[in-house]
């Protein structure tokens, strides 16, 4: 299918403040042709990448995967300055053969100079074989005459011989176009991402028949680096902290020299003899990753950045305003021009997508930046839309789109959920003492059911009771009650000391982030204690500070949707997290949000049965030691 057309002069130039209003589909909406303009979001990252390109300085890029880091790099060589772009050749080195020799020309020149030196190689060739052939006919054209055809033959083979081992070999003396800038009139950009220590600053190939002089010349088995074909330009390296030390330090060399030699990376090959002349690379370096990878990023190199160059944090989300949704709409047009095989998106299937990107944030009024992923959906929605050959993607091919194109995490999470309800890991009705349906965050947003089970014993030691946490998120736990325990003796009276405490997670599994499941823990530590059920059709989230304040914690929207997946009625979650809440509209009526402050307003929700009175009395009882900003809520809960 090809996409409807709006001429290119019609179209909506967001640049130009026109009004995005207007607009019927992205075909009405123009992509701006430099890729600096086309990045969203990242004001800050953008100016500071148009100043280092100014200046021709280094930059580092710290931030999320597929928030526009690579992107920014290719912006920035776009901007350099023109200038003269360079090929290089590599010669042989009659007097050394393993120190090629090294010379630069104007871009274009290079593939002359080596189409020059061939035709002549060539020619000298013919001439030196015409030559061959009538001394080896004269031979046995004697041969004949004389009636010696074996001799002739013999001597004629013996010439043969003779000739091709005196026979300089013309070949061998052409030169080697190392880096080609023919044709090119815009800064290169390389990525070196991953590249091992050869492909990164060269190598020379190893030879196996050098020592028989039979084998290619050293110039010709000289490969460049992507440090040398990224001259005059940018080389990209994300990731930076991943990469040896000894390759960072010799990165660092060559920037701060501008050139470097070649030589054979493999200390046992025959290339490892062979060193160039130093080749010139003359790049800026624009090196990316998340903040760990700065912990594997050698310091000098660091340094050097940072004293000659920039230092980027990127945004992972922008503010959810008029101005920003606009970029977003240009973000889609952008997104289908870059697929070109997806139609465009009418205005209600962009709105839908910017909604995604509310919810993708999982923050009070922002829009994700995770652009990469937001383009996933942009393409998925296309592919359903291109599928049933419609004319335009509309809100209902995003809908679609979103069920269809889960993450991994999403749909383990999914699985997780019908594997634990098959076998009854957790409840989600009744009540059960020390059983808690705590909730956690699985890749960056899914949410996911964590059953949290807890016993308590008359501590067997007499000095301590102990804390004992088994599964995968053990030590969390351990820490949890540690810090919590002030909290459990204010609501309860009871001293954990006096007990030995058992906690496990059921059936987590690696990669979930069990961070904000204190309060869980605490309400399971509790009733626990307290011999006070649990009710099993509440579902908790939360962070516990030592003073008993429940704290904000993140993917709220991903936990909430997981609790109603699991057929759970209330969901206890932060209240300073309310302004988060972005659920789909199909999980709205499946439950209930309460909001909470503090551990008090937890167990007030979360227990059940009479004993719970029995609880909150005692509770009250103790209150005197409790500080005054529990009290009121004790006495009035708050449920919403
Ligand atoms: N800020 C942005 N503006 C516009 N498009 C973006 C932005 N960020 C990401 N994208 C889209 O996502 C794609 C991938 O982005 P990019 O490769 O620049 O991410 P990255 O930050 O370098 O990620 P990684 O670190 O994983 O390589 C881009 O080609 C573009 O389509």
């Amino acid at each position: 299918m090809t996409n409807p057309t709006v001429p290119v002069e019609e179209k909506i130039d967001l640049e130009k403040k026109e009004d995005v209003q207007t607009y019927k589909s992205t075909d009405d909406i123009k992509v701006p042709d430099m890729i600096i303009d086309q990045i969203i979001g990242q004001e800050e990252a953008v100016e500071t990448v148009i100043k280092a390109a100014k200046q021709r300085r280094n930059v580092l890029l710290i931030g999320e995967p597929g928030i526009g880091k690579s992107m920014l790099a290719k912006g920035m060589a776009e901007l350099l300055p023109p200038e003269e772009l360079q090929d290089i050749l590599v010669y042989p080195n009659m007097e050394d053969n393993n120190n090629p020799l090294i010379g630069a020309l104007p871009a274009g020149e290079g593939k002359k100079v080596v189409n020059t030196y061939r035709i002549k190689a060539k020619s000298k060739d013919e001439k030196r074989n015409l030559l061959m052939m009538l001394v080896i006919g004269g031979i046995l054209i004697a041969g004949v005459l004389t009636t010696q055809y074996l001799a002739a033959i013999i001597a004629a083979g013996i010439v043969l011989l003779i000739i091709m081992q005196m026979r300089p070999k013309n070949n061998m003396l052409v030169p080697k176009l190392l880096v080609n800038n023919e044709g090119k009139n815009m800064a290169p950009f390389v990525d070196g991402t991953g590249s091992h220590a050869g492909a990164l600053l060269g190598d020379v190939r190893h030879d196996p028949y050098q020592s028989g002089g039979l084998g290619t010349p050293a110039h010709d088995r000289v490969e460049p680096g992507m440090i040398h074909k990224a001259n005059k330009g940018v080389l990209y390296i994300d990731e930076i902290g991943t990469m040896k030390m000894k390759t960072q330090q010799e990165l660092l060399t060559a920037m701060q020299e501008k050139k470097y030699s070649i030589t054979g990376q493999s200390e046992s090959s025959s290339g490892a003899m062979v060193s160039t002349d130093e080749v010139p690379c003359d790049f800026v370096l624009v090196a990316s990753g998340n903040l760990q990878v700065l912990e594997g990023m050698h310091i000098a190199l660091r340094s050097r950045i940072r004293g000659y160059g920039y230092e980027v944090f990127m945004k992972d989300s922008m503010k959810d305003s008029p101005e920003n949704r606009e970029k977003l709409v240009q973000f889609v047009a952008q997104e289908v021009k870059k697929d070109g095989r997806i139609p465009h998106f009418s205005s209600e299937a962009v709105q839908e997508i910017i909604h995604e990107a509310q919810r993708r944030s999982g923050k009070k009024d922002e829009l994700t930046l995770r652009l990469r992923d937001l383009g996933g959906l942009v393409r998925a929605a296309g592919d359903i839309a291109k599928e049933e050959s419609a004319p335009a993607v509309t809100i209902d091919h995003v809908l679609t789109a979103k069920k269809l194109a889960r993450t991994l995490e999403q749909q383990i999470a999914d699985r997780y959920i019908d594997q634990r309800k098959t076998y009854s890991v957790f409840e989600s009705d009744g009540s059960k003492v020390g059983m808690v349906n705590g909730l956690a965050i699985i890749g960056d947003r899914s949410g996911i059911l964590l059953p949290i089970a807890a016993e308590a014993a008359p501590a067997q030691s007499k000095d301590e009771g102990k804390i004992i946490a088994t599964g995968k998120l053990g030590e969390i736990a351990k820490e949890a009650v540690q810090n919590v325990s002030a909290v459990i003796k204010k609501n309860t009276g009871t001293s954990i000391t006096d007990h030995d405490i058992h906690i496990q997670f059921l059936q987590a599994y690696d990669g979930i982030e069990g961070d904000s499941a204190s309060v869980s823990i605490a309400t399971a530590v509790i009733s626990a204690l307290e011999n006070v059920p649990v009710d099993q059709t509440v579902a908790l989230t939360g962070s516990l500070s030592v003073r008993g304040d429940v704290m904000p914690v993140g993917g709220v929207t991903g936990k909430i949707e997981a609790a109603a997946e699991a057929g759970m009625k209330r969901v206890i979650i932060p209240d300073s997290n309310m302004a988060d809440v972005l659920i789909e509209e199909k999980y709205k009526d499946k439950i209930e949000i309460i909001p909470v402050k503090t551990m008090s307003e937890v167990l007030e929700n979360a227990l059940s049965g009479t004993e719970k009175d029995r609880l909150v009395t005692k509770m009250k009882k103790i209150t005197g030691k409790v500080p005054k900003d529990i009290i009121p809520t004790i006495n009035n809960p708050t449920t919403h």
